[in-house]
Parts: structure tokens; sequence; C-alpha cells
């Protein structure tokens, strides 16, 4: 059954290292080992005030994977005075906190004890599982083997953290693919229930990577993996679309129910091309259907206690802010 209801959730989007041991073909948010490729505490510090000041309730720690393994690059992160990037992420989780936002935390792969240990800052976490297809955008991308990317997430279902996955589309899977891709995320939530949002993104080609010349998807194409989306997956699972990529005001009568993090503040670094809709245009791609502010974990997540107790009292106090500001 179609949601009446359209929700999405205010965010600010911290890119601790654009360095990263994948090379996907399609990513242009990557960058090589150099001065300025870890971000500095003052940087994370600015944003995430500001985030506040403009009432975001999420910080969104999205970065390269294990820049560890890329040469050089402990050195850099050195001058942070930390001794790894998740050192640095969990102490940037713990500012967040304090300053009033929720970590949502998307570091690539981590294994079971690092997701153990960062599950203490954060609200809840995600990891896309792309396509469970053997695809040659990955093929320089040992952290995108789909075997690895189903053990993440099993994982997190096992230490019952909030999670957020999805599909990357047009990226070489087949109709077929996109199909198992739904059904492997489906058959993890049956286990766990641990899946909050299933993202459909839509792969943008990027200048001056090895797939610019590759066609985006038809609107038609996305339309139809969101309601394959509907009939695989349990109906507490929101299908989510990043308005920034997609023709939102059409999708959502293909069954989606939710629009993501959506920041006043900054860009998409993934997609920088591609600017946020303003909140007010939200309501315009709402239409009929009521658009509600949510947090980064859902509701059901909060009832069953799935979060730190750290976070008890700011979850309490924005989910009054964000209901206060939907009555004014
Ligand atoms: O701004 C973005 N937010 C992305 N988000 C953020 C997401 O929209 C929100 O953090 C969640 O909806 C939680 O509120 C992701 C989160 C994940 O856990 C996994 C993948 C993504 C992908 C993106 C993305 O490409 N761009
Ligand atoms: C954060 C997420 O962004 C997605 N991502 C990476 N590159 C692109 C692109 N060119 N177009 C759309 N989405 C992309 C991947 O799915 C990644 O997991
Ligand atoms: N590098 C991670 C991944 O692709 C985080 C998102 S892309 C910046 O899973
Ligand atoms: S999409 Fe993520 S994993 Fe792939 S190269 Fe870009 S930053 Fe790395």
């Amino acid at each position: 059954m179609q949601s009446s209801v359209l929700t999405y959730s205010r965010n600010v989007f911290l890119p601790l290292t654009d360095v990263c041991h994948n090379r996907c073909a399609y990513c242009i948010f990557r960058e090589p080992v150099r001065d300025g490729c870890v971000m500095c505490e003052g940087e994370v510090t600015d944003i995430l005030r500001k985030g506040a000041s403009f009432g975001c309730t999420e910080a969104l720690f999205t970065f390269g994977e294990r820049p560890e393994l890329e040469d050089g690059f402990i050195r850099h992160l050195k001058k942070t005075g930390y001794n790894s990037i998740l050192e640095f992420c969990y102490a940037m989780s713990e500012k967040a906190i304090k300053i009033g936002l929720l970590p949502h935390t998307n570091a690539g792969i981590l294994d079971y004890n690092e997701l153990s240990h960062l599950k203490e800052v954060n609200a809840s976490m995600g990891l896309m599982l792309e396509t469970t297809a053997d695809i040659p955008a990955h093929k320089n991308s040992p952290g995108k083997d789909p075997a690895v990317r189903i053990s993440m997430i099993e994982d997190a279902g096992k230490l019952k953290i909030p999670f957020t996955t999805g599909l990357l589309l047009g990226i070489g899977e087949t109709e077929k693919d996109r199909e198992e891709s739904l059904e492997v995320i489906e058959g993890i939530h049956r286990r766990y229930g641990h899946i909050q949002e299933v993202i459909i993104q839509n792969f943008c080609p990027k200048p001056n990577t090895p797939m610019e010349k590759w066609p985006a998807l038809k609107t038609e194409e996305i339309c139809n993996t969101i309601k394959l989306a509907c009939e695989i997956l349990s109906d507490e699972i929101s299908i989510q679309i990043p308005p920034n990529l997609v023709d939102a005001k059409i999708l959502i009568d293909c069954g989606v129910d939710d629009l993501g993090g959506v920041s006043p503040v900054t860009i998409d670094y993934v997609n920088p091309e591609h600017p946020w809709p303003a909140i007010d245009e939200l309501k315009k791609i709402a239409g009929e259907k009521e658009l509600k502010e949510r947090l980064c974990i859902y509701q059901r997540f909060i009832d069953r206690g799935w979060y730190p107790s750290l976070l008890s009292d700011l979850i309490g106090q924005l989910n009054k802010d964000i209901h206060i500001r939907s009555t004014k």
C-alpha cells in the first residue's frame, strides 16, 4: 500500500577524507593523497555548528573506504592528532552529539569490531549494497565485492544497528540483478529486522571518469525498480530516492516514501553538480502527501531502544524540535 507521508531528514554532509582504497569507475568523490585530504577538526566543528543553527538533526559522515591502505595517507591523517580515520570519525561523532546532531556514518566496509565500536556514537549507519552483480565498474574496488557488502549488512543486523542500504542503478547490472539485489536485502531484513530504508540511487555520469560516456537512466527504468522494490521489500522499509538526482515528483507516484538527507548547509559531495532542493521545494514534490521531517533513526528503532544511551537525551530533544517545527 502506498504511504500518504513523505519523509526527509535535515543533515550536514562531512566528507572526513576523500582518499579511498577502491576505484569505482563512476566515482568523482575519490581524490589522491595530498595536502588537505583530511578535513581539519575546526572545519568539522564549523559545519556542525552551522548545521545546528539551521535546524539540522543529522551529521552524515561519508568518506573514502580504508584510506589507510593508500601510500602516504597516514602521514596526513596524523596531522589531525588521530591515529586512524575511524578514531577521527568517533571523535567527530562525539563532537556532533555535543553540538546537537545525531551521527549517521557511511564509511564503506567496516568489520564487526569496527561497527560495534562506532555503534556507541551513531544513531544509525549505512552502506549501499550497490548491486549483487559482478560488474566491470567494480573491478578495482575490493570493497564492492557483493559478498563483502552483504556480510557487513548482516553484521550491522547482528549488532542491532538501524541501517540504510540501497542500489546504485545503471552501472552495468541487468534488471534481473536489480531484482536479486532487492531480494538479498529483504532476506537479510527478515533475519535481523534492522533495515530502515533502501535508497534507489541512479548513476549520474561524471566527466573524466571511465564511465563519463555511459548513458544516464531513463526515469521509467528507475520507476520500474521502485515498483519492484515495493513488491519485494517489507512494508516497514522506506524507499528513498535522492531528490537532487531525479525528477522526484514523478517517482513519488511509483512508491517512494522518503527523500533521505537534504542539507540547507552542505553540498552532496558524491554528486556535487546536483544541488539540493530548498526545504520549501520539498513541499511541492510531496504534492498531496504530507511532508514530514524525521530523524536518521526511525521511530520504531527508538521505541525498541536500538541506540546507545549516550544519545537518549538528544533523540528526545530533537524529536520535540521537529514536532514543534511541524506545527508552526
Ligand atoms: O547526500 C547524500 N546522502 C547520502 N546518504 C545519506 C542519507 O540520505 C541519509 O543519511 C539517511 O537517509 C539517514 O537520514 C547515504 C546514506 C547511507 O547510509 C548510504 C548511502 C548514502 C548515499 C548518499 C548520497 O549519495 N548523498
Ligand atoms: C554514497 C553512494 O553514492 C553513490 N555514487 C557514487 N558515485 C555516484 C555517481 N556517479 N552517481 C550516483 N551515485 C553515485 C554510491 O552508491 C555510493 O555508495
Ligand atoms: N566510499 C564509501 C562507499 O562507497 C562511502 C560512500 S562513497 C563516498 O561505500
Ligand atoms: S564510490 Fe565510495 S568506494 Fe567507490 S571510489 Fe568513490 S569513495 Fe571510494
